[in-house]
């Protein structure tokens, strides 16, 4: 096993476990947690939990326990992983032409060859509606819109389960409406997308990190971090730098969906530091907090951006996650979907004293954004760390 992979797992042997799974009427579990399953031992690393589509009604008592989980049983098309795997091995020539001309975070070709990575966004706002930026193959587009839309229909439906009727909704009901600025994105992780001749400098910004909370994860330091929160910094910090990944951060997003490939490397923490691995589970699709469901599940009254008295025990955190792919299992692809509010949703309102004078102060997604942006690092929320 790599160094590495020994490390990752003294983490998880020593992190936080959680508790075990709620059962319904029947006596059977409804939200069910491998970690309490008849192979785990004291040495098995945390497990995420499953609900099935059946019991999205769940999802907000399973995600004050946990930081993410699988649904299971979902009506979803499967990943279009040949999709992925198609525009991301496309010749180079090809992917030059998927570049958005107007530079563009958030939609067509990018990659941080730095990290051994590279994607393609899709947004249905607007003009890419007609999948501009996408190879001009009619079974890619068509494959690709089912799923974006499908799966943008299924994070929404999860956006419901936090409201109540008769009672002030959780999730405002406009930030859901029109899918704003919901996009869909496939990742390849590979060791063939390393380019020495690029710095980490030349590269372009992640959409990612979060302004809530001053907690630095650092960037592209996954490994070095993901020890040093055990107090033990060793040589792993030399290690990541050749390895695929993505550093550790929250996603600008409501929720986010995720389906990959084998080899895993996606690592997802809770709020007490501890690290859930978040391998794939077949004919399933994790679903994660992003940054926007902090704000609208703060303790009334309260705001995240003032302190962290606004989170209580049912706010959902955003979940931080990162990904790194081990050495010699090849290559990795994800297909992620970021269901996210209009650029100018309000998603905070607070009250400030300005001048002496208290007014309500409005944040918008676009400002979060920004914020996220001029960060050094990723911002997320790590209690110790
Ligand atoms: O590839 C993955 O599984 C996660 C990608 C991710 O976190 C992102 O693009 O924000
Ligand atoms: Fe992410």
């Amino acid at each position: 096993m790599s160094r590495i992979a020994t490390q990752i797992k003294a983490l998880f042997s020593s992190s936080t476990h959680p508790p075990a799974p709620k059962r319904n009427a029947k006596g059977t579990p409804s939200v069910s947690d491998k970690s309490t399953g008849t192979s785990a031992n004291a040495a098995d690393p945390p497990a995420l939990p499953k609900v099935r589509y059946a019991d999205l009604h769940l999802i907000p008592q399973t995600l004050a326990k946990y930081p993410a989980f699988y649904l299971i049983d979902h009506p979803l098309p499967p990943p279009p992983f040949p999709q992925a795997r198609q525009l991301l091995t496309a010749p180079e020539s090809v992917k030059a032409t998927l570049i958005d001309k107007g530079k563009s975070t958030t939609r067509g070709y990018h990659h941080a060859k730095h990290s051994g990575r590279e994607w393609w966004d899709y947004s249905s706002e607007g003009e890419d509606r007609d999948m501009r930026l996408a190879p001009d193959d009619e079974e890619f587009r068509r494959v690709s819109k089912e799923y974006h839309e499908q799966s943008v229909e299924l994070l929404k439906q999860i956006c419901w389960t936090f409201n109540k009727d008769g009672e002030e909704d959780v999730v405002p009901r406009e930030v859901m409406g029109g899918g704003g600025f919901t996009g869909m994105r496939y990742l390849r992780y590979s060791p063939d997308v390393f380019d020495e001749t690029q710095t980490a400098e030349e590269s372009p910004p992640v959409a990612g990190a979060s302004r809530l909370d001053g907690k630095n994860v650092g960037t592209g330091d996954l490994v070095a971090k993901i020890s040093h929160a055990q107090g033990g910094y060793t040589e792993l910090h030399a290690d990541s730098d050749d390895l695929p990944r993505i550093e550790a951060h929250t996603d600008l997003s409501l929720f986010t969906l995720i389906a990959a490939t084998e080899p895993s490397g996606l690592y997802i923490w809770n709020r007490r530091c501890g690290v859930f691995p978040a391998p794939p589970v077949e004919n399933a699709v994790l679903v994660m907090p992003g940054d926007c469901m902090a704000y609208y599940t703060a303790v009334k009254g309260k705001n995240p951006l003032d302190s962290l008295d606004a989170i209580g025990e049912k706010t959902v955190l955003p979940a931080a996650h990162a990904v790194v792919v081990p050495k010699g299992v090849g290559e990795r692809y994800s297909v992620v979907v970021f269901l996210r509010p209009d650029r100018d949703a309000v998603v905070s309102k607070r009250m400030v004293r300005r001048k002496g004078v208290e007014e309500v102060e409005e944040t918008a997604l676009w400002w979060l954004a920004t914020e996220k942006l001029e960060v050094e690092g990723r911002k997320c929320w790590l209690a110790d760390i």
